[in-house]
């Protein structure tokens, strides 16, 4: 357990957020002033951790870093240059995409493992500092290791495949030490165990699912009851592999957050527990549902609470009042959902090869909709596409509308969450593959 150093902020703003808009247009400047020395003042600082942000890393959003695409896109296809162009017809010149260039037909179309998919809207961003995702990886090994026993030996192959440090290093740029950046990389492995052995791959099932949840979710929300039942519950947080890493991630993380950061991340997993027993019980009845169910269960078994962290890895605070405002909301669903969107689409074709039928959304398509697998896929990049426009849209105006420093930031944290999901996705080439569409 690490010693607890710091006290987590309290929240900068006492009375803001009661009315958003009013809040940010009447006296902003004034405001944003005020709020400049708790989220422009250095990060606050982590066991271990230099203080301020490391040398050579941004502190700006994915969206604004310079474009390095890693692997040249392969050429598109007519449809896949169909979608890219976007709606065509009388009046839809004002909803097309803007194309640097107009693209040459292709001879030959294909997706080469690790490039992006073709067609589908992204931002690349610059290879993650080697040297952090060493010191995160060689960490991360250590804590599912010796600190939680997380997996028998012959998982570890899955588990260095997964790259998880690579991952945490994209997603949080901005991140001012690798102890913050620890943070996320504990949450993120332990969100993981629950998904396997409870849901998935290592054991998971429909079957009582509901049970181990909601047993795991005390880990991240403490049970309170009186002195004859307590130190059995106690006792359960070490009783499996997921309550473990759930526990201690949990520990690590309020030590380091403020007490509404923590409690905005256990509402985040309680919204990712709720996915995960509707996703279930459609497995239970084999019923595929229909598309827009779909996509209500998978914004909530879903990432968000992998980019809702971005302040406490990056070390100042979102007040919990402008957190709460519907347009943040509307905004961080949005982001939520087409990262999510983007796992549907890399995983396709490990879902497809898994036993048995698993939903994502080009399945629930095609099924739903009548209409082959390459044009439900191809649907799907579009529907994620929408997303993704819908989102930069939303957040760029609620950045203009309300320029409060921990807003402005919290909106590039997770625009480069975004883009670093993205990019881990293309890149992890053991665990994820294209379909042969183009
Ligand atoms: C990290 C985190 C909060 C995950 C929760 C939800 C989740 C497991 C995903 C959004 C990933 O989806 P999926 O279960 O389909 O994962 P794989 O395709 O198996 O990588
Ligand atoms: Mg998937």
């Amino acid at each position: 357990m690490p010693a607890p150093e710091l006290t987590p902020p309290q929240s900068s703003l006492p009375e803001a957020g009661a009315h958003f808009g009013a809040y940010a247009l009447a006296d902003a400047a004034t405001r944003a002033r005020d709020v400049l020395a708790a989220t422009g003042a250095p990060p606050r600082a982590l066991p271990g951790a230099p203080p301020g942000p490391p040398p050579g890393l941004p502190t700006v959003a994915a969206t604004s870093l310079p474009d390095v695409p890693a692997v040249e896109p392969p050429p598109l296809s007519p449809d896949v240059d169909r979608l890219l162009r976007g709606p065509s017809g009388l009046g839809t010149a004002g909803l097309r995409l803007t194309l640097p260039q107009e693209r040459p037909a292709p001879p030959k179309p294909s997706a080469p493992q690790g490039a992006a998919i073709p067609g589908l809207y992204h931002h690349p961003v610059p290879e993650p500092d080697p040297a952090r995702v060493e010191e995160v990886s060689r960490r991360i090994k250590s804590w599912a290791m010796d600190e939680v026993s997380l997996y028998p030996d012959d998982w570890e192959e899955e588990f260095d495949g997964f790259s998880v440090g690579r991952y945490m290093v994209a997603c949080h740029p901005d991140a001012p030490s690798v102890d913050h950046l620890m943070l996320a990389t504990r949450l993120m492995v332990a969100e993981n165990a629950v998904d396997d052995c409870y849901c998935e791959d290592h054991g998971g099932s429909p079957v009582g699912l509901g049970e181990r949840l909601l047993l795991a979710h005390t880990a991240l929300d403490p049970l309170h009851t009186t002195r004859e039942y307590q130190p059995q519950w106690a006792e359960s947080l070490h009783s499996d592999a997921p309550r473990r890493a759930y526990h201690s991630a949990m520990d690590y993380f309020v030590q380091s957050a403020s007490a509404s950061q923590a409690d905005r991340y256990r509402h985040d997993m309680a919204r990712l527990h709720l996915g995960y027993l509707a996703e279930a019980a459609w497995a239970q009845e084999d019923r595929v549902p229909e598309v827009w169910e779909y996509l209500a269960m998978r914004q909530f078994n879903n990432f968000r609470p992998c980019p809702t962290i971005t302040d406490t890895v990056g070390g100042y605070e979102l007040p919990a009042d402008l957190h709460a405002q519907p347009a943040m909301q509307r905004v961080i669903a949005l982001a939520g959902n087409a990262t999510t969107i983007v796992n549907d689409l890399y995983s396709y074709t490990k879902e497809l090869d898994a036993p048995g039928r698993h939903l994502n959304l080009p399945v629930v398509i095609a099924e739903r909709e009548g209409i082959s697998d390459r044009e439900a896929y191809l649907k799907s990049v579009e529907v994620h596409n929408d997303l993704m426009h819908d989102f930069e849209t939303e957040a760029a105006a609620l950045a203009a509308d309300c320029p409060v420093p921990s807003v402005q930031r919290f909106l590039r944290g997770v625009a480069a969450w975004v883009d670093g999901n993205h990019y881990w996705h293309r890149t992890n080439t053991y665990r994820y593959s294209l379909p042969d569409f183009w």
